[in-house]
């Protein structure tokens, strides 16, 4: 059975790690050379969790535009969402709060309280640190979101950060009601259709 799921990184206006981390998740791959993303990038990712075949859409959006200038269509039907900070930029880190609350407004989900949420502390790997595992959590508890420390140069917790929001993803997914649940299974259907045709030729 293929399951499918949908998760966003929405993260804050800095260069934090974001098409890194997904660089290192999809491709295990990592390079020093800086590209702005522009809009915003999709990647796919499959992946075996326990006995379901799992197909995550993972949105990248460029952390330099303005959250609004995206639209609400692009966050709605999202199952899980990153949020990104880098452990050098405080800055980066007190935006989570503005990015976590315009997420909700946007992306509108049927329950914002439950909506899962994970936060991601990267570049661990410098020693320029100033934001201390201590303060980042206490503001995960706040919001009822789970915390993953990565380097994504050092490929540190990226792929366990990433499988935790599939799973938050496929739970939110199976809830009925949830705007996503609809959005996402028309999403398994054009998949499917799109396979039989392969199989087909
Ligand atoms: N040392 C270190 N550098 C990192 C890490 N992750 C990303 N970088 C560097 O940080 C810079 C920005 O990385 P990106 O992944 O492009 O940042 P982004 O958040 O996607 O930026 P936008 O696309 O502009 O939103 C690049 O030069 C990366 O090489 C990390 O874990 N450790």
């Amino acid at each position: 059975m293929t399951y499918c799921t949908r998760l966003r990184a929405a993260l804050p206006q800095y260069i934090v790690g974001k098409s890194a981390l997904m660089n290192q998740y999809v491709n295990s791959r990592f390079t020093n050379y800086y590209r702005a993303t522009i809009g915003a990038d999709f990647f796919t990712k499959e992946l075996r969790l326990d006995d379901k075949l799992v197909t995550a859409q993972i949105w990248d959006t460029a952390g330099t535009e303005r959250f609004q200038s995206l639209g609400a269509a692009l966050y709605r039907g999202t199952d899980c969402c990153l949020l990104v900070f880098d452990v050098t930029s405080p800055n980066s880190f007190h935006a989570l709060e503005t990015w976590h609350r315009e997420f909700l407004v946007q992306a509108d989900p049927s329950s914002p309280d439950k909506f899962p949420f994970v936060v991601v502390a990267n570049k661990t790997d410098l020693e320029e640190r100033q934001v201390s595992p201590r303060q980042a959590q206490e503001w995960c508890k706040s919001c009822n979101a789970e915390y993953f420390e990565t380097s994504a140069k050092e490929a540190v917790n990226v792929e366990e950060a990433f499988v935790q929001a599939v799973r938050l993803a496929l739970k939110h997914h199976e809830v009925p009601g949830n705007k996503a649940h609809e959005e996402s299974v028309n999403l398994l259907e054009k998949a499917e259709n799109q396979h039989t045709k392969k199989c087909n030729c």
